[in-house]
């Protein structure tokens, strides 16, 4: 029997703080960065095909990759090989839907990878636990375990090493989505570049912030969001400055750079503030859509069984 298509859903991320050191002989950067996963998510599908092969639909599909250098195909084939199939011919076929902005700092890649693992994990009877999907996970990129886990975490090494972090409540974000990507490693250079040329500001150390997670008060936190490669995103796409001025005179409590950017995230007072500002915030020509989100929400998880419950998630559009 063809076995049933397995669909999984997984969130994008937004990095609250995120501490970048000196470049490693490897190339990577040693970080110190705390993720929360927000309710923007990706759906990938993945069935069994004589024709395997990539299909990708939604936000941005246009710019994704449907070859070999899909992140989510580098997923189906480190899992292959791992499994003893035959990488070449996994025998599988992938489709996937964004909602995650591509290139945009918030693991869009990352997800439709992570969402493959789990699904394959399940398609192929292979039972392999969290532990073991989070290694072959950071294997594909350095945020690929976050999005298996999700919630709220503290990152280290480059990124990939977790350690769940208590957030209480819920937090409303406003997320402005701009016209173009910008591409990780630029970004990273970028920020290696100006610290040889000046001393652009470093974020400060990573416990107050922790603590405002806790405590739960969006004001709190707001006060201690820090991204050190905010600056060179910034360098690179000016234009920003105008859409981090625009969601704080909207009424946003404050605005970073999502990871590498250019998407901007506002952290808001609740609900109801998070939709006022995305309103104001779209009319204000700054990026090219606004969404309200919510988080922490769950890492990637098995939905084929309850499609009729997603919940719609609210947009505003530029
Ligand atoms: C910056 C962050 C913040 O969460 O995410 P994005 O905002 O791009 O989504 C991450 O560090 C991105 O993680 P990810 O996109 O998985 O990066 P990887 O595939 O591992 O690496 C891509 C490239 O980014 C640079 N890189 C990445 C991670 C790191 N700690 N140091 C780096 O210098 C390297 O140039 C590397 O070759
Ligand atoms: N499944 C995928 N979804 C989105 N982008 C992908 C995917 N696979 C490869 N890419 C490529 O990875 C790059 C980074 O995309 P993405 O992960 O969305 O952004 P970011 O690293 O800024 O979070 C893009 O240039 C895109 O072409």
């Amino acid at each position: 029997m063809v076995p049933t298509p397995i669909t999984v859903r997984v969130p994008a991320k937004v990095n609250l703080h995120l501490a970048v050191g000196d470049p490693r002989p490897d190339g990577y950067h040693e970080l110190i960065t705390v993720f929360q996963a927000v309710s923007m998510t990706d759906e990938v599908t993945v069935l069994v095909a004589d024709e395997p092969g990539i299909d990708v639909h939604g936000e941005g599909a246009d710019s994704v990759p449907t070859g070999p250098s899909n992140l989510a195909w580098k997923a189906v084939r480190l899992l292959a090989e791992r499994s003893e199939r035959d990488p070449e011919e996994p025998g599988v076929r992938l489709s996937i839907s964004k909602g995650i902005p591509v290139a945009g700092g918030m693991a869009g890649g990352s997800a439709d990878a992570a969402a493959a693992l789990l699904a394959l994990n399940h398609l192929w009877r292979l039972e392999l636990g969290r532990d073991e999907l989070c290694d072959i996970a950071a294997q594909l990129g350095s945020d690929v375990p976050f999005a298996l886990q999700g919630g709220t975490a503290l990152g280290t090494g480059r990124g990939e090493r977790l350690v769940p972090v208590l957030a209480r409540h819920t937090f409303h974000w406003v997320i402005a989505l701009d016209r173009r990507g910008l591409e990780t490693p630029t970004v990273f250079g970028e920020l290696d570049r100006l610290r040889e040329e000046s001393k652009p500001n470093r974020v400060g150390e990573v416990e107050p912030l922790l603590e405002a997670l806790a405590s739960g008060d969006p004001r709190q936190l707001a006060l201690l969001l820090g991204n050190d490669l905010q600056a060179a995103a910034v360098s690179l796409r000016p234009g920003l400055r105008r859409t981090l001025r625009a969601g704080v005179q909207a009424g946003a409590l404050a605005g970073i750079v999502s990871g590498s950017g250019p998407t901007c995230a506002f952290l808001c007072t609740d609900a109801d503030s998070a939709v006022r500002v995305a309103a104001e915030l779209s009319g204000a020509g700054v990026c090219r859509t606004v969404r309200v989100a919510q988080g922490p929400v769950p890492g990637a998880r098995i939905v084929s069984d309850d499609r009729a419950d997603r919940p719609t998630p609210p947009q505003v559009h530029a």
